[in-house]
């Protein structure tokens, strides 16, 4: 299959203004970056500020060229194949950028369809279809400065696919939404990968990322940290899968025996009463679920480190947003 998007040593750097004094000719913002995202998949590219992810959505969109190395999106390449790149992409930035504010909803989408060079039937049925698809019928009429935060990232969404593209690029979709439009945001993407879009998602929400992204790749200073499976990364940093409990009352001869079963790690206190057994497979996880339970040990759980845990450890507490 072909990726929706692959990058080899993609490199992009920034002269800087000599008179600006900081000794400094250029900054690079991307740095050999190798990335691949596998079609129909959804995709999140997470890093502090400036660790380039604006930067290589805008070389995938085709405003920016990269310095070196190579960029394909569905395999064209980006400098040489723009007109047919652009063809398959949608972008989706955050805030108010591109919106005409004092026109309606209707008439945006009217005037963003007619871009593609639709005819005027043509146009009037996608923009119906469209204010249908992000759930702004009954505010159709309404001019946009009187939005919310979240209905006008709706109408970005819908401006985004008015080219019935391949591959939606999204920018900071949910930040400043409230927890109800960025949760029905979320739905949205997913309906969007079931009819097999890609979707490569920029964001600093560790939650959204591991709720809505397939793959997701850290970044930082222009460079690929890590990438994989946001539910399995955490093996990046613990192959230990660990359990947690509570208990009431002196733990000090429980946690002794735990350290005593074979292949038992770690025991550490996580809170008042609650702790935690690290576990190096699954027999271990066994034994200690089973002797906790006959020493009257409660709210057990199992887990392995999160995301969030992945990119506090790679990158630090930088530009992190967790609910
Ligand atoms: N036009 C520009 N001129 C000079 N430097 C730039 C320019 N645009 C970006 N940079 C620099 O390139 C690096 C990468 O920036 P980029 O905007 O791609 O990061 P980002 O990950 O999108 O950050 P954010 O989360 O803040 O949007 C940063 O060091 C930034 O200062």
């Amino acid at each position: 299959m072909t990726n929706a998007v692959e990058t080899r040593g993609l490199r992009r750097t920034y002269a800087l203004d000599r008179r600006a004094k900081t000794g400094r000719s250029e900054v690079v913002a991307l740095h050999q970056l190798d990335l691949e995202v596998a079609e129909g998949s959804v995709h999140g590219l997470l890093g502090p500020n400036g660790a380039g992810k604006t930067t290589l959505c805008k070389i995938l969109a085709t405003v920016l060229l990269p310095t070196e190395g190579e960029v394909r999106v569905f395999g064209r390449d980006v400098r040489t194949q723009t007109r047919k790149v652009r063809r398959d992409i949608g972008i989706v930035f955050g805030g108010e950028r591109g919106l005409y504010t004092r026109l309606t909803a209707r008439q945006n989408l009217h005037y963003w369809c007619a871009l593609y060079g639709l005819r005027r039937p043509a146009v009037r049925a996608r923009t119906e279809q469209l204010l249908e698809r992000v759930g702004l019928v009954d505010r159709a009429d309404e001019k946009v400065e009187g939005f919310s935060r979240g209905m006008k990232q709706r109408l970005h969404l819908a401006r985004g696919l008015a080219g019935d593209p391949r591959l939606l690029l999204l920018d900071e979709p949910t930040t400043g939404m409230d927890p109800v439009s960025a949760r029905d945001f979320r739905s949205m993407v997913d309906e969007l990968r079931r009819e097999g879009k890609t979707i490569l998602l920029t964001t600093h929400d560790m939650d959204e990322a591991e709720t809505v992204c397939d793959v997701v790749t850290l970044i930082d200073g222009g460079r690929v940290l890590a990438a994989g499976d946001p539910r399995s990364i955490g093996a990046l940093v613990s192959r230990h899968e660990r359990v947690e409990f509570d208990f009431v009352g002196p733990v000090a001869e429980t946690v002794r025996d735990l350290l005593d079963l074979p292949g038992v790690v770690g025991c550490t206190s996580v809170s008042p009463g609650r702790h935690r057994v690290e576990t190096a497979d699954d027999d271990a996880t066994k034994a200690a679920l089973s002797l906790l339970v006959d020493r009257g040990a409660t709210a057990l759980t199992t887990s392995r480190p999160r995301l969030e845990e992945v990119y506090l450890k790679l990158i630090g507490d930088r530009g992190m947003a967790v609910r």
